[in-house]
């Protein structure tokens, strides 16, 4: 079997939260208010080539932080992650490991296609320059070559008669589509989604579940984040339930989300109209006595 595409091997991961006291306010002896917030707590996570995983789970509870992390965009405090079998933010030297520099980081993260929930898009570039730009200033092509990679991506996504049209003659769901052509072209073997349609108004979220779901078909390994639970069910090859910073369950989605065995994932599928068994479930107080 081949190595997973994605390790994350016991990853922590904290922020400070509040305002850094000013100078003058140090000086006179103000106190530090800041406090820290554990927002990833010990969490392990390997995705194998071709697996389609969606993480879920309530606000908060460390979905996009897991997500940035794999590609740097956040660092972790401890713990591992390997893309690719190699350790993110590090390189091997004849030394040993070394910390990467900020161009190796950007060089590994070409092999990672990342979309985002407000799609960032140059508002001053059209839709076809937008998927052009990253092909010619990372990969360094040629404008010519630029565009013979650019144009295919958009008409992918069905964009063929839109490559001409700036940003801002997009609907949300055209936008959302060019940030996709653009991770696309750039032929990842890895691609995030971070909700991928909870920016946009719910008559164009199908069109572009509809385009991730094609890029799932063709066998590009993904992790996605979303509250859209129906899609999740529909292209999870595995649903990662996240709460608190830790995962607290996983598996096929028929098992999760038609027999949750965690008592947070059926609060969160209750939530969102997934699970209609009442508020107050039985509480199995002695286990023990339930074996016969
Ligand atoms: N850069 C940051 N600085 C400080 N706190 C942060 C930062 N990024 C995230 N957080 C906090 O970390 C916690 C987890 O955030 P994260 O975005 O990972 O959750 P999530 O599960 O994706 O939530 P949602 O579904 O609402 O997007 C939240 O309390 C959030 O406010």
């Amino acid at each position: 079997m081949r190595n997973p595409v994605i390790q994350i091997q016991d990853v922590y991961k904290s922020f400070l939260i509040g305002e850094k006291p000013s100078f003058w306010k140090r000086i006179v002896g103000g106190k530090d208010t800041r406090r820290t917030l554990e927002v990833l707590k010990g969490v392990d996570l390997d995705v194998l080539p071709g697996e389609t995983v969606v993480l879920i789970g309530s606000s908060g509870s460390g979905k996009s932080t897991l997500l940035r992390c794999i590609n740097k965009l956040e660092v972790i405090d401890s713990g591992k992650i390997l893309v690719n079998d190699h350790l993110v933010g590090y390189r091997e030297s004849g030394a040993g490991l070394v910390a990467e520099s900020a161009k190796e980081t950007a060089r590994k993260r070409t092999d990672i296609g990342m979309v985002f929930q407000h799609f960032n898009l140059f508002m001053n570039k059209t839709a076809l320059e937008n998927v052009m730009a990253p092909l010619m200033h990372v990969k360094k092509l040629s404008r010519q070559q630029a565009r013979a990679l650019a144009e295919p991506a958009l008409e992918r996504v069905g964009l063929a008669d839109r490559m001409e049209n700036y940003p801002s003659r997009l609907s949300g769901g055209q936008k959302q589509r060019v940030a996709i052509a653009r991770a696309m072209a750039m032929e990842p073997n890895v691609m995030l989604f971070d909700e991928p349609t909870s920016a946009l108004d719910p008559e164009l979220v199908g069109e572009v579940l509809a385009v991730i779901k094609n890029i799932a078909a063709s066998g590009t390994t993904m992790v996605i984040v979303t509250h859209e639970m129906q899609f999740a069910r529909e292209i999870g090859d595995r649903i990662v339930v996240m709460d608190g910073g830790q995962i607290v369950e996983q598996g096929p989605p028929e098992d999760v989300f038609g027999d949750p065995k965690h008592s947070r994932t059926r609060a969160l599928l209750r939530r969102s109209g997934i699970l209609d068994t009442p508020e107050t479930e039985a509480v199995t107080v002695f286990p023990e006595l339930d074996d016969d």
